[in-house]
């Protein structure tokens, strides 16, 4: 089969490739339908990753965050037309300990891999999952998103004390507002408390317990867990003060991607006892969660929806430019592409 795969060859640059594709019996034949916008795609856009990185990643199609239709099952087991979620991590091999989202042998789509950005894409018939009946489309664009969320989550659950009085989220964009609407599933019981840059983007999230400016923190508030969902240079700071406000012997889960090290006040790390996890990703079980979760909760899914931010049709390379362009200027949500090319 002949494909069309739209790749990014160099920063703000797209091309169209044609590609020759093998289509086995364990492979489904998807058209992508909404497709997501990430801040590790724009990290590739707009070139701010490493030039050495650049060189080994490009040209690659980029997105990983998407929901398509079944164009072709081999075995006949998923209809033409079935809406489905993507799966972008693509295990090579299995380990009975190591995770599938942590297998040096994984490939992930749109990290050296290409993305969903295709006419078509071939998946294998484990990396999709139908989509359960009344998802609105552009929220359903973002379970990878929801789906990171969950895995952080529910390694938090795995790795956390006894103590779920309060837990604290930071990061006042789209992964904190995921992580902190799952909060209230996975931990209902908990005092959900959300700190962040800007008061504008805290209004939003009008189902935590309690919202902060993090320069306007309490000397003496206390966190039993904690999340970081920061990313960039505002990780160092956010990492900092769950430090200082962490109940001895909490977790803190780190989900913030930064591009160059940050430090961390290890002598107060050891002197708590506190328990760093870094989480990176999904897999096909946080994903079944997700979906779980979401067709359990009306209201989870209602307020998911209000994190559709930007929303265009695109059909030709232009239009993609334009839209990962306006994706950087959009203050709030995430940026989802109707896929008509
Ligand atoms: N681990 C994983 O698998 C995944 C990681 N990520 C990563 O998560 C990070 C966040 O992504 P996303 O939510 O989409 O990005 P956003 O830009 O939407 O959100 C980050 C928000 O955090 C705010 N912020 C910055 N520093 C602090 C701080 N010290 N304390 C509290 N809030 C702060 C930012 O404000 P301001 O804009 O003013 O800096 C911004 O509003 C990125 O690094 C992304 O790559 C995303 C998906 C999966
Ligand atoms: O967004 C993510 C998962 O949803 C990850 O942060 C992303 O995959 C990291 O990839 P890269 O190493 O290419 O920046
Ligand atoms: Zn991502």
């Amino acid at each position: 089969m002949l494909n069309q795969v739209y790749r990014l060859v160099a920063a703000r640059q797209f091309e169209v490739q044609t590609v020759a594709e093998t289509v086995t019996d364990n492979d489904i034949v998807v058209r992508p339908r909404f497709l997501s916008v990430c801040h590790a795609d724009q990290r590739y856009f707009t070139g701010s990753r490493p030039q050495s990185v650049l060189r080994k990643k490009l040209p690659m199609a980029l997105i990983h965050e998407g929901v398509g239709e079944v164009v072709n099952d081999p075995k006949g087991e998923f209809k033409p037309g079935t809406l489905v979620t993507l799966i972008p991590n693509t295990p090579f091999g299995t380990d009975p300990i190591i995770k599938e989202n942590y297998l040096p042998t994984s490939k992930f789509r749109s990290s050296g891999y290409d993305g969903f950005m295709q006419e078509y894409v071939v998946m294998h018939r484990d990396r999709v999952i139908a989509l359960p009946d009344g998802f609105d489309m552009q929220m359903a664009a973002f379970i990878e998103m929801i789906s990171v969320g969950v895995h952080g989550l529910t390694q938090l659950e795995a790795a956390m004390d006894a103590d779920s009085n309060t837990i604290g989220i930071w990061g006042d964009g789209n992964l904190g507002y995921i992580t902190a609407t799952l909060v209230k599933q996975f931990f209902p019981d908990s005092k959900l408390i959300v700190f962040g840059r800007h008061q504008s983007k805290l209004d939003y999230f009008s189902f935590a317990d309690k919202t902060y400016l993090v320069d306007d923190i309490p000397a003496d508030l206390q966190i039993s867990q904690a999340v970081e969902c920061t990313g960039g240079r505002g990780s160092e700071m956010a990492i900092a003060q769950i430090v200082e406000h962490i109940r001895p012997m909490g977790t803190a889960i780190l989900m913030g991607v930064s591009e160059d090290p940050v430090g961390i006040d290890t002598r107060n790390v050891l002197a708590k006892g506190i328990t760093l996890r870094g989480t990176s990703r999904s897999g096909r079980a946080d994903f079944e969660r997700a979906l779980k979760i979401l067709s359990a909760s009306p209201v989870t899914r209602e307020r998911l929806q209000n994190l559709v931010g930007l929303t265009r049709k695109v059909s030709t390379i232009q239009d993609i430019i334009d839209f990962f362009e306006g994706d950087l200027t959009n203050y709030w949500g995430k940026a989802v592409m109707e896929w008509d090319v």
